[in-house]
């Protein structure tokens, strides 16, 4: 064999094992598409042979037909008349929401039941309305103090006796709580206790079960039952020694409550509780009342706020709302310039003491302010009919965050819009804040996933992390991307991606970390003229640079790189796994975007110098 073909031998088998890895990597990512769509045919079998498909997640539950579930819609159950009564007469209300009644004559009959309704849709009423038409008294475990002040609150208002035992109660209070649970003639319905609790107090464990032995513990009701779970949000650890409840107590039918669980998370809580088969019912996630939408936060000129304040004092004029920030700094921060630009809103976080905390809740209950200006502080038990608008200033560190609280907005039924201003920089702010949690990274990425992809309807997004299947009609325009579906465009950002992926490799090569800051600066042509001859500069706008850098993120060619000192942790992009694919010829990208004027030609195309010196820096 002559040099000459020796040379060409060799570059050809460089060639073809380039594309060999190229093929490697695609059939790892089709695997991993068989995997998904496997387990996703697997529940939608499940769902298709089982009795009772939409109110039961596969796997779980005693099997009870569909039949046998309906009948619990009914109204001709021995306690029927009784609760119908009660509904009007001690809670005030008309009627019963969907699920409620079902639920609440599945506990009636001794059923353990897992219920998941949308925050706002009246679960209460489901162990409330119960301990009301009982005999004796429903124990109700609650994770915050302030919940169950709420409700204690609520309870006197109409009149339904019921009591508390948690850190702050007074020891003689404590004494006579104690006492009365055994008391056959004791007026309360209702017992409201923490999980520390119910695991730290050896007493009020035997105390239960002196009630239990006399019949008068009727009912357990576990609030934010996901609480129990790892893998849901809140996770407490006291609530991992719930279990004993059931263990001791086994007659009595358990109630777990909770607005967000998967399946998933309700198995975990199921274990944990040592509920052997309890039924779920599920309601539909989808709120037809809100409409969501995302408004793009331009990272250089920050206007959000002038847009905030424009949209609180025209569109929702005299109407009430909440703002959720970041950070406490924002809070306060957001809410001065609002106040500036005359919006009657305060702040809201934790660090605040708590006799202010609750004097702007209540102000902001009684509309005597318009716009609380809130950390997720501003959270649990928030209970306003009327919230008109939620607007996030800095997106979700989850969509079930977000949901959550997006979902304080018109729990009247009442049309409310939820607007989330999403901002380059903010992805990374919040990076490298959950980078330490347990698939705290994976979470955000689907918020993000949620506000930059317009190739789907919001909805259909949130559905999915409810384990729902979606079907488009569900939405009826109420989002913005089913409303202005004629604004977006797809264009094909393929050569885009070889250039982005080009500047991350030169850092790559000389030992250099990019922020995205500095590799969306790069790109730009921002910086060094030296650096400007190496790679190909784009003329975009700044926001299309960052719709692509964030596209590129999500589709796995470029991934996060953390790098941590004692003080701080830095967010630095590099390639993803699936960078490689781009030397394949015939690889193309696609992406959706709002119409504004991208295509391939207003790309610059600037030689690429092949003599730069690789001991340079060149990013600074
Ligand atoms: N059948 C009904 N008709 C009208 N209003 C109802 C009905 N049931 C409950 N509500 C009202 O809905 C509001 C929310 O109820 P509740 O606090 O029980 O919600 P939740 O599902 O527990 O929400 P969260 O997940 O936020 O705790 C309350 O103001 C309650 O009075
Ligand atoms: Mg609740
Ligand atoms: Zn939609």
């Amino acid at each position: 064999m002559d040099s000459d073909s020796a040379e060409d031998v060799q570059a050809e088998l460089d060639s073809v094992e380039a594309e060999l890895e190229v093929v490697a990597l695609q059939i790892a990512e089709l695997l991993e598409k068989q995997a998904s769509l496997t387990s996703k045919k697997k529940q939608l079998l499940c769902r298709l042979e089982e009795p009772c498909d939409s109110t039961q997640p596969s796997g779980s539950g005693p099997a009870m037909t569909k039949q046998e579930l309906l009948r619990y819609e009914n109204d001709d159950f021995s306690w029927s008349t009784e609760l119908e009564q009660n509904l009007k007469d001690v809670f005030q209300l008309s009627k019963f929401r969907a699920l409620q009644l079902k639920a609440i004559n599945l506990s009636m009959s001794g059923k353990d039941l897992f219920l998941v309704m949308p925050t706002g849709r009246g679960k209460s009423l489901c162990y409330q309305l119960p301990a009301v038409c009982s005999e004796g008294f429903t124990l109700v475990v609650t994770p915050l103090v302030s919940l169950m002040e709420d409700q204690l609150m609520y309870l006197k208002s109409i009149d339904v006796e019921a009591v508390s035992l948690n850190a702050s109660s007074s020891k003689e209070h404590a004494k006579m709580v104690l006492a009365e649970m055994t008391d056959a003639k004791a007026p309360f319905k209702l017992l409201y206790v923490t999980p520390e609790k119910i695991a730290k107090s050896k007493l009020l464990m035997s105390r239960l079960e002196k009630a239990y032995n006399a019949g008068r513990l009727s009912r357990i009701a576990v609030d934010e039952v996901h609480c129990c779970s790892q893998w849901g949000h809140d996770f407490r650890p006291d609530y991992k020694l719930l279990g004993i409840l059931k263990r001791q107590f086994p007659k009595v039918p358990l109630l777990g409550l909770t607005a967000t669980a998967t399946s998933s998370v309700l198995k975990d809580c199921q274990k944990i509780l040592c509920v052997p088969e309890p039924i779920t019912l599920t309601a539909s996630f989808n709120r037809t009342n809100l409409y969501y939408e995302v408004r793009l936060k331009d990272s250089i000129s920050d206007d959000s706020i002038s847009d905030i304040s424009a949209l609180i004092k025209e569109r929702y004029k005299d109407q009430s709302g909440i703002v959720y920030v970041f950070s406490q700094k924002d809070a306060e921060t957001v809410s001065a310039d609002l106040q500036k630009k005359g919006v009657n809103a305060s702040s809201y976080h934790a660090n605040m003491n708590p006799e202010d905390k609750s004097q702007v809740h209540r102000k902001w209950a009684t509309n005597k302010i318009q716009v609380v200006v809130a950390t997720v502080a501003f959270g649990m038990g928030i209970d306003k009919a009327d919230v008109r608008f939620v607007i996030h200033h800095t997106i979700s560190k989850s969509i079930e965050n977000y949901y959550q609280e997006s979902g304080r907005a018109g729990r009247d039924d009442k049309p409310a819009d939820c607007i989330v201003y999403f901002g380059f920089n903010d992805i990374f702010r919040i990076s490298t804040m959950v980078v330490m949690e347990n698939v705290g990274q994976q979470k955000l990425l689907t918020m993000v996933d949620y506000c930059q992809n317009v190739d789907r309807c919001r909805r259909s997004v949130i559905a999915v992390h409810f384990d729902e299947v979606w079907d488009d009609e569900g939405c009826n325009e109420m989002c913005d991307v089913c409303r202005h579906g004629n604004d977006y465009i797809t264009v094909d950002i393929t050569q885009h991606a070889k250039d982005v992926v080009q500047i991350v490799e030169l850092a790559g090569t000389l030992d250099e970390k990019l922020t995205p800051l500095k590799v969306t600066e790069a790109w730009m042509g921002k910086g060094p003229a030296k650096r400007r001859k190496m790679i190909q500069t784009t003329t975009l706008s700044r926001l299309e640079v960052e719709a692509i850098i964030t596209s590129l993120l999500l589709q796995g060619y470029l991934s996060e790189d953390f790098s941590f000192t004692p003080y701080t942790t830095y967010f630095y992009l590099k390639l993803g796994r699936k960078a490689p694919l781009l030397k394949n010829q015939s690889h193309s990208i696609t992406m959706k975007m709002r119409r504004t004027g991208l295509d391939a030609n207003t790309v610059t195309k600037v030689p690429v110098m092949a003599d730069h010196n690789p001991n340079t820096l060149i990013w600074e």
